[in-house]
Parts: structure tokens; C-alpha cells; sequence
């Protein structure tokens, strides 16, 4: 694990974006393709569009980039909550990124249905060999969640890497993620978490004492690379340790 901490959210989402070039065009020079699970809320929106402005949009071969999302709001597509359609006006729309290159969660299915879908669409694109993504990109709750492995759900239960359909009790609502088995066998993870609001979040999922059940976020270690964190100074705040 790697903590990377910076004055200023826009520092920490420059710092991010290098990070994401970067792993981008090691994974095309490697294998000729970079796929990446985007996450969604309200952090990376940023990072999105600074992905897509001018200093940055050219440095990346995008027609060899495959997007995923690490989980899914229950909604239609064009729904103002849908991870999807922010991707689509922050990132797709403005780099003309082609819809073969899209990997978008099919929300008009029943949730359990659309997660066996997505899983099946990710074995494919893996042939069915090991589920392992170049980059994951993860967001922090408040709750300490992460993609939408939210507290106390079932979900945090499994040990085979899959795509789930998780009930969040308290809400009454479905969210399509990846489970954690999935995201670990990612070959990069970033989480992007800044503001002051994240640093007892931040707190749990890195130092607390272990309880993945309330702290989801503790589930999250790489097998095979690295997990690296991309914080301001106000989201480490809390954070008593040296790293
Ligand atoms: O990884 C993720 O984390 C966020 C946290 O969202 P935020 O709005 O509090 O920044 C989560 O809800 C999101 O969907 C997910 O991809």
C-alpha cells in the first residue's frame, strides 16, 4: 500500500491522473489494451474531466482503453445518478471514446440479473482466463463503502471474485459492484478520496482495528499489485501512523 498526500484536492487529482496515464500506456506497451473499472459518486468526476482536457487527452491512445464501472447505481442510464451517465459526460462524450470500448452495467434488468450479465461480459473480455483489471479506481464513503460494498451487506461475504447485485437494507435499494475478490485481483487499485468530511473514514479503512463488516473499505488489498491512495491533507487528517 502507498499513501500519496497532497496540500490540495486539485494537486491529488493531478497527481492521479499522471498516475492513471502511467498505468495506461505501461498496460498498452505490455498487452496492447488498458482496461480499467471507473468508480462513481461525487469524487471523480474531476478526475474525469481532467483526464479528457486538452493537457491530457492526447496522451493516452484511447481507442485501446476498455471501461468498466466498479459498481452501478440501480437506475436507468440516462438517470441523473447513474455512475454511467456521469462517465458519459465527463469522460466518453468528450475523448469520442467508441461504445465497443464501453462496458456499461445493463440496468434495465432485474439487479441480480444485470450483475450475472456483467460478470459474464467481464469473464469474456478476460476469455476466461483471470479477472484481473489493470486499474480499479475506488471512491470512500463516509461509512467507509467502497464500489457498493456498503456495511453489514451481504456482498462482504464472498470469496469467489464476481459482479453482485447487493441489497442495502437501509436504503431498500439494489447496487450492481464488484465484489472484493474481484477488485483484488486488480493489477493497480486507486482510491481518490479528498475533503475533510473523508477523514474519519479514511481513519477506519486504513488504521482502525480490523472489522470488515463495518468497514468495508479494510476488504480492499491487492494479490497481485499495489493499492495505492490519493488523499489531500484535510481527508489524512486523522491518520496517526507513518507511511
Ligand atoms: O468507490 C466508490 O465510492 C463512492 C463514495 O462516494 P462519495 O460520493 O462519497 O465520494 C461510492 O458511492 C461510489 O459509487 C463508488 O464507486
Amino acid at each position: 500500500m502507498k499513501l500519496n498526500i497532497f496540500p490540495t484536492p486539485d494537486e491529488v487529482l493531478s497527481a492521479l491522473a499522471e498516475y492513471f496515464i502511467q498505468v495506461a500506456n505501461d498496460a498498452i506497451a505490455a498487452r496492447g489494451r488498458f482496461s480499467v473499472a471507473l468508480s462513481g459518486g461525487s469524487s471523480p468526476k474531476k478526475l474525469y474531466e481532467l483526464l479528457a482536457s486538452t493537457s491530457h487527452a492526447d496522451r493516452v491512445d484511447w481507442t485501446k482503453v476498455y471501461f468498466f464501472f466498479g459498481d452501478e447505481r440501480n437506475v436507468p442510464q440516462d438517470h441523473a445518478d447513474s455512475n454511467y451517465l456521469m462517465a458519459k459526460k465527463a469522460l466518453f462524450a468528450p475523448l469520442m471514446i467508441q461504445g465497443e470500448n464501453i462496458f456499461a452495467v445493463d440496468t434495465s434488468l432485474t439487479p441480480n440479473e444485470a450483475a450475472q450479465k456483467y460478470a459474464e461480459q467481464i469473464a469474456e473480455f478476460f476469455n476466461d482466463e483471470e479477472m484481473s483489471f489493470d486499474l480499479v479506481l475506488l471512491g470512500l464513503g463516509d461509512d467507509t463503502h467502497t464500489a457498493s460494498l456498503f456495511p453489514h451487506t451481504a456482498a462482504l461475504n464472498d470469496v469467489t471474485p464476481s459482479v453482485k447485485a447487493n441489497y442495502l437494507p437501509e436504503k431498500d435499494i439494489y447496487r450492481i459492484t464488484f465484489n472484493a475478490p474481484l477488485i483484488n485481483e486488480a493489477k493497480n487499485i486507486a482510491f481518490l478520496v479528498y475533503g475533510e468530511g473523508k477523514a474519519p473514514a479514511v481513519y477506519n479503512a486504513l488504521e482502525a482495528e480490523e472489522d470488515v463488516e463495518l468497514y468495508p473499505a479494510q476488504l480492499i488489498d491487492s494479490i497481485v499489485g499495489e493499492v495505492q491512495w490519493f488523499l489531500d491533507e484535510a481527508a489524512a487528517a486523522n491518520l496517526e501512523e507513518e507511511y
